[in-house]
């Protein structure tokens, strides 16, 4: 686990994130890097040619359309893609390998909980196949009524699964994925249909996670003001990748206000682009 200084500052925002173990975490390899990264889904290629990095113990966000390739680059990520060409390096290891397993969480769009177990149960029992034994009971408890606190579910810890909303049962899914304490978060989607006060929530304890657990996040979005909440974007279209940079650089770079405006100005740039590509043709 990389552990950088604690006595980072907890951003809700990402401007002004420079404190202490900032630069380390510049200055470290990416948590993720691809070169060429293509995928092919039935017939069709849905990543083209991709080139990017996500850096160590910062929030990266995935925006995009709907059918953009958001869910297929998460996938190919955390290894569970076929059919994935290109060089991708996770951690320091090629995607998929066997032991990037208890390094990495994952979150997908549907939550992965029994309903007929209560959230702690749930949480209980995922402990169990991470870290099995008698021996390791106290460190399972105190682990899972961690996590739990870390989602806000405390006082839903004796619920039945089946009885919680979308958004909780949602949150009780990111409990699971926490209770490794994993070094790269990718979330897919997270925040879909929770109100404004637990979105800013999760937001405020994503920004905890890579401040203060030097975690680093992989976050698919599209809702475009959830953008502006990320130390660094993946801006994609139709499975290619329209701008990897800060929100600030994004902005200034496009001339925008908004992190939005600045995507619908890459857009109309990209339309642009093609149709002299087609007319020199
Ligand atoms: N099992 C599949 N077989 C073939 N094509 C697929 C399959 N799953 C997804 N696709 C296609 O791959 C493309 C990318 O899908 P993906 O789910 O990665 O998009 P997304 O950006 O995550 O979308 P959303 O925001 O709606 O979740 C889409 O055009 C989709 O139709």
């Amino acid at each position: 686990m990389v552990n950088y200084s604690s006595g980072s500052p907890r951003p809700d925002t990402p401007q002004g994130d420079e404190g202490p173990g900032a630069d380390d975490r510049r200055d470290a390899a990416p948590a993720v890097r691809a070169q060429g990264l293509t995928v092919v889904r039935g017939p069709r290629t849905v990543l083209r040619d991709l080139d990017f990095t996500v850096p160590r113990g910062r929030i990266t966000g995935l925006l995009g359309p709907s059918g953009c390739g958001k869910s297929t680059l998460m996938r190919a990520v955390v290894g569970t893609q076929a059919k994935v060409t290109g060089t991708l390096d996770v951690l320091g290891s090629p995607a998929g390998h066997p032991t990037l397993r208890t390094r990495i969480g994952y979150v997908t769009q549907a939550p992965s909980v029994y309903d007929d177990l209560t959230v702690r149960q749930n949480l209980d029992y995922f402990a169990a196949i991470l870290d099995p034994g008698r021996a390791a009971a106290d460190r399972r408890h105190e682990n899972v009524t961690r996590a739990i606190a870390d989602v806000d579910l405390t006082t839903h810890a004796d619920a039945l699964a089946g009885n919680l909303s979308g958004g909780q049962r949602s949150r009780v899914s990111l409990a699971v994925a926490l209770l490794g304490t994993p070094e790269l978060l990718v979330l897919d989607e997270p925040t879909v249909g929770l109100d404004p006060v637990l979105r800013r929530d999760l937001w405020q304890l994503f920004h905890t996670l890579a401040a203060e657990r030097g975690t680093t996040l992989l976050i698919s979005s599209h809702v475009m003001d959830e953008a502006e909440r990320c130390h660094r974007l993946l801006l994609m279209r139709a499975g290619e990748i329209l701008a990897d940079d800060t929100p600030d650089a994004l902005r200034a770079r496009t001339g925008s206000d908004t992190v939005e405006a600045a995507f619908l100005h890459l857009v109309d740039a990209a339309i642009a682009a093609g149709r002299t590509k087609e007319t020199t043709r």
